[in-house]
């Protein structure tokens, strides 16, 4: 049993943890709704990373701005909200929680090695993140105490139950 406060899963991540594919399927299961952060993204930010550059604060702060406007309107279509950003940062994470009470949204971490997550990336093909830009992402993700982790390294069935898991715990 998920605790019934909880509205909106954040599923964080560097570029190639699986984000989109685990996050989908985790709304699936929950009848929830699933974004992708990154259909939310400008043009120019897209156009950013494409040309291998990592995007900073400046480039990031008006996307969290829009997401934390879609956790809050969605609150109001949905049972469950599943949304897969990057989160990298704790002052990105602390904007999407807003002033939320405690338990409203909880993140995700789907975690892995750097060389589990450049197999996967690698694999990927018609992409507009260029596999280069991972040791970024990775050198920019810090997690803190309060992001649940989950291993990437099993099936997204699997992760998806893990999550699940590691979810009704909180209650
Ligand atoms: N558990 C898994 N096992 C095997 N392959 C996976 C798993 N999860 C995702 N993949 C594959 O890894 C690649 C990256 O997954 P996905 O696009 O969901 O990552 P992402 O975190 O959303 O990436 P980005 O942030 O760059 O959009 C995809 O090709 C996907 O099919
Ligand atoms: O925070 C960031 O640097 C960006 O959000 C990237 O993580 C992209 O969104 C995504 O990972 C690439 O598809």
């Amino acid at each position: 049993m998920l605790p019934s406060e909880l509205k909106t899963i954040v599923v964080m991540g560097v570029s190639g943890s699986g984000k989109s594919v685990v996050g989908s399927l985790l709304a699936e299961k929950l009848e929830g709704v699933f974004e992708d952060g990154d259909d939310f993204h400008p043009p120019a930010n897209k156009a950013k990373m494409s040309s291998g550059t990592p995007l900073n604060d400046d480039d990031r702060w008006p996307w969290y701005a829009v997401l934390r406007q879609r956790i809050e309107d969605m609150r109001h279509l949905t049972p469950y909200y599943v949304l897969a950003c990057s989160a990298l940062k704790p002052i990105y994470r602390d904007k999407l929680r807003a002033h939320d009470a405690e338990g409203t949204l909880e993140f995700v971490l789907l975690d892995g090695t750097k060389e589990l997550i450049a197999e996967r990336i690698g694999a990927r093909k018609g992409h507009f993140m260029p596999p280069a830009l991972l040791d970024s992402q990775l050198a920019t993700l810090d997690p803190t105490p309060d992001v649940l982790r989950v291993s990437i390294d099993q099936t997204p069935e699997e992760i998806v139950a893990d999550i699940l898991k590691t979810l009704e715990a909180t209650a």
